[in-house]
């Protein structure tokens, strides 16, 4: 099954939706009105206590019958502050007006409590003249420690700040964009005299020392302030005798140490290869060059440094190691070799710790300028149904757990859209990604613009050389660009309920009614597939890895189309589904003669499949125990073929799906009832339906003249042919096999898992048939 992106939806706010969604609704259209509330009300001991006894259920959700922990509330954008704070006048708090964001100006304030993470990170900070109000931050990434960011007594400048009233119906400071806010040095000209504390006089050598005593206590941002103090006080000093400069080139290259663990990989490398520019064996700094590189994915410049030090230290067996994964790398980018047994397997424990490491490969494909929508991706030479298309890794995902919901309120319709689950977090934790890597930055805005992904967002850098991040940008970016998928295990859960039972794995597969939470993540390059319900590849996620094979053979020049949605839902829904979570309406083959019938018809289509679908599930031989009666059956097939009567254009414009999986199930009610034949026949009308045509000739196997849509029924029906197909005839066995295998490849992106998934499913089927065979013809 393939699944939706974001999930947007839209809807007016009902009473039922509880009481954060209606006090929202109360303070937009409180900021609407003239009497505006006054300014922090609230003396500190009362914003304290406030603060320190909320729970996140406080700022959780109650939405569409579900209970979300969090929820965002996404005003209106507002651009970041790119004024220089020079040109920006101080304000105190008492001058801020609900509602209003404050153009020109900047109030320095200090925390006074610690920051707490609730549905967004908040804390209380005063002023100098000792007034006092809550600051709430949004899009703080999670995975961020509070308590070096934003520690209590920390001086902070808000920039241009929004004061509004808080999700608490407090009135408060909003940040949305995080370059908003400038954390000040103790020393800093900024800090307001009040505050200001005499720098703490160290030498170079103390804070290397105090730097390393941090790096051994695991606190390695503190550390890198500490070496950065130190290499500030030794060109301070303007010495350059040796001593100094070794210590110089010691601060460094500790510091490429503390900035690979912060994950600023760019900046480890800076400070690596300014180690070796004086000392070029030196064999630390080549590690630290070497591991920024890997962790930056340059994989040919990060073998080529571990080349250069394992033949100077031989012994260096960690070197060696990482070069081997190089090497893997290599093969991976260049050749798209994997090894999708260790994918599968990462994929089925999913524990949050698992590194999924492996390379991009991306050789088939290129972008171009779509005819369907700004730009899409093309193969670059031919390739056959089955064939790698691309491997990416993401830029960033959220996982499932993460359980929340971002709340977009529009004051003027009084509609809000509601996105749910883990996509609601993937614009914050982007900012992060940002931080460590600005360069992401630039791949990110590219997204933005449909008009061509070679127009680079030009990206502006304040004073101190943060980029300025429009967060609202991103958020924006992300929706439209997003992917999710459930599980590896739902296209075949039959195989995940297996697998649990078994291994006893850290995810439940069972689904919910509400479904299980989706991961979310961004992919650069997958981000430009376009869509189409009628598709010609398929997408699959191992982890944060998203896999995408060709469904079809095709030449080159070709657009290829993945299917953002599942297919196999009612048109609609998944009309409604692509526009709330995309933004456009589908004009594939499907859709153009779907949205072609008119409400009689598809009312008559939807009545056809459940009257299917009652007698299918009372006569289902599973639950019943009893074979189905053959006037059951006859009056399921005719009303199948009545089903199929509805289809206008041939199989190979538009697939019968509907069809496909109904033929499917009589495929197997007339097993149970050994009627193999049968079985056989409707398992072919169910193929035709996915526009599988092929040819058996015995002796020789089977040709395919076309190979049909993909997916999971296509794969289970090629099963079934092995096994009843096959029986007799070798030849045809394996070719039929080797048509499963193509499907399954296609649907799971890789075949390693084949065994597993489709092995007991085979082998039962194949036990059943042979016994009924024996019964049949070998018995008296
Ligand atoms: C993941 S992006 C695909 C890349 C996009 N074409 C671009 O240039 O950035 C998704 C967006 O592409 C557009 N899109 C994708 N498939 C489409 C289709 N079949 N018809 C119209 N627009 C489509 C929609 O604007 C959608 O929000």
């Amino acid at each position: 099954m393939q699944h939706l992106s974001s999930t947007m939806t839209s809807l007016p706010i009902s009473e039922k939706d509880g009481k954060f969604l209606s006090l929202q609704k109360i303070v937009a259209q409180s900021l609407k009105s003239d009497k505006r509330p006054p300014t922090s009300p609230f003396n500190l001991e009362y914003l304290t206590e406030q603060l320190a006894n909320r729970h996140l259920g406080d700022e959780g959700c109650r939405f569409g019958g579900k209970t979300f922990d969090l929820a965002e509330l996404i005003i209106e954008p507002y651009p970041p502050s790119e004024t220089p704070l020079a040109e920006l006048e101080p304000h105190a708090i008492e001058d801020m007006v609900v509602g209003d964001h404050h153009v020109g100006w900047y109030v320095p304030v200090k925390t006074v409590t610690d920051a707490r993470r609730l549905a967004v990170v908040s804390t209380i900070v005063v002023d100098e003249l000792g007034t006092c109000t809550e600051l709430q931050i949004f899009n703080f990434p999670r995975n961020v420690d509070l308590m070096e960011v934003l520690p209590m007594g920390a001086v902070i400048l808000l920039k241009e700040p929004l004061y509004t009233m808080s999700m608490m119906v407090i009135p408060g400071f909003r940040v949305d964009h995080p370059t908003d806010i400038v954390v000040l040095e103790d020393d800093d000209e900024y800090v307001p005299e009040v505050w200001r504390k005499p720098a703490v006089v160290r030498t170079a050598l103390q804070c290397k020392e105090l730097g390393n005593a941090a790096m051994r206590e695991n606190l390695p941002k503190k550390a890198v302030k500490l070496y950065n103090a130190g290499l500030k006080t030794l060109k301070e000093s303007g010495r350059d005798d040796p001593e100094s400069e070794e210590l110089k080139l010691n601060l460094l290259r500790n510091r490429a140490l503390g900035n690979i663990r912060l994950g600023y990989f760019q900046t480890a490398l800076r400070d690596a290869e300014a180690v070796l520019a004086k000392e070029p064996n030196d064999e630390k700094a080549l590690f630290r060059r070497a591991k920024a590189l890997y962790s930056l994915r340059d994989w040919p410049r990060a073998g080529n440094t571990l080349k250069h030090m394992t033949a100077e230290y031989p012994k260096n067996a960690v070197a060696k190691a990482l070069f081997k994964s190089c090497r893997r790398r290599m093969i991976e980018e260049l050749m798209g070799e994997y090894d999708w047994v260790k994918m599968v397997k990462l994929a089925k424990e999913d524990k949050p710790s698992s590194l999924f490491d492996f390379a991009d490969y991306k050789r088939p494909v290129e972008i171009r300028p779509s005819p369907i929508s700004g730009n899409g991706i093309f193969t670059k030479h031919k390739v056959k149904a089955g064939d790698l298309l691309c491997v990416e890794k993401a830029v960033l995902n959220c996982r499932g757990k993460e359980n929340g919901v971002a709340i977009f309120y529009d004051v003027e319709s009084e509609q809000m859209s509601v996105q749910q689950g883990a996509g609601a977090f993937v614009g914050a934790a982007m900012l992060k990604r940002f931080w460590e890597e600005p360069r992401m930055l630039t791949e990110v805005q590219r997204l933005h613009s449909q008009a061509g992904h070679d127009q680079l967002a030009e990206i502006t850098y304040d004073e101190r050389g943060n980029p300025y991040v429009d967060a609202f940008t991103i958020r924006d970016i992300i929706r439209t660009n997003s992917f999710s998928s459930h599980s590896y295990y739902e296209e075949f859960p039959e195989a995940a309920e297996r697998d649990s039972r078994a291994a006893n794995l850290t995810r439940d597969f069972t689904a919910t009614d509400d479904g299980p939470d989706p991961n979310c993540g961004l992919w650069l390059l997958c981000s430009y597939f376009n869509h189409s319900c009628v598709p010609n590849a398929r997408r699959t996620i191992l982890g944060d890895m998203m896999i995408v094979r060709a469904a079809k053979d095709m030449p080159a020049d070709k657009e290829v189309l993945i299917s953002y949605t599942d297919v196999k839902t009612e048109f609609p829904d998944r009309r409604m589904q692509i526009m709330n979570s995309w933004g456009f309406e589908c004009t594939c083959n499907l859709c153009l003669w779907e949205s072609s019938l008119n409400d009689k018809e598809l009312a008559d289509r939807h009545a056809l499949m459940a009257s299917i679908d009652d007698l299918m599930s009372s006569v289902n031989p599973r639950s019943t125990g009893q074979a189905v009666s053959f006037d059951d059956i006859s009056s399921l097939v005719s009303q199948v073929n009545r089903l199929e009567e509805l289809y206008p254009l041939p199989v190979v414009k538009i697939p019968r799906h509907f069809v496909a999986m109904r033929w499917y199930s009589i495929s197997v009610f007339l097993d149970y009832a050994q009627s193999h034949d049968g079985a056989a026949m409707a398992l072919k009308r169910g193929l035709c339906a996915l526009g599988c045509a092929h040819t058996e000739a015995r002796g020789q196997g089977v040709t395919f003249k076309k190979r049909g849509f993909y997916d999971t029924d296509l794969v289970r029906m090629l099963a079934r042919m092995a096994v009843t197909r096959g029986i007799n005839d070798p030849n045809v066995a394996e070719s039929w096999m080797q048509a499963v295998k193509v499907g399954y490849r296609v649907v799971c992106g890789e075949d390693e898992s084949f065994e597993n998934t489709m092995g007991e499913f085979i082998q039962y089927t194949r036990v059943g048939y042979v016994q009924s065979f024996n019964r049949l013809y070998l018995t008296d």
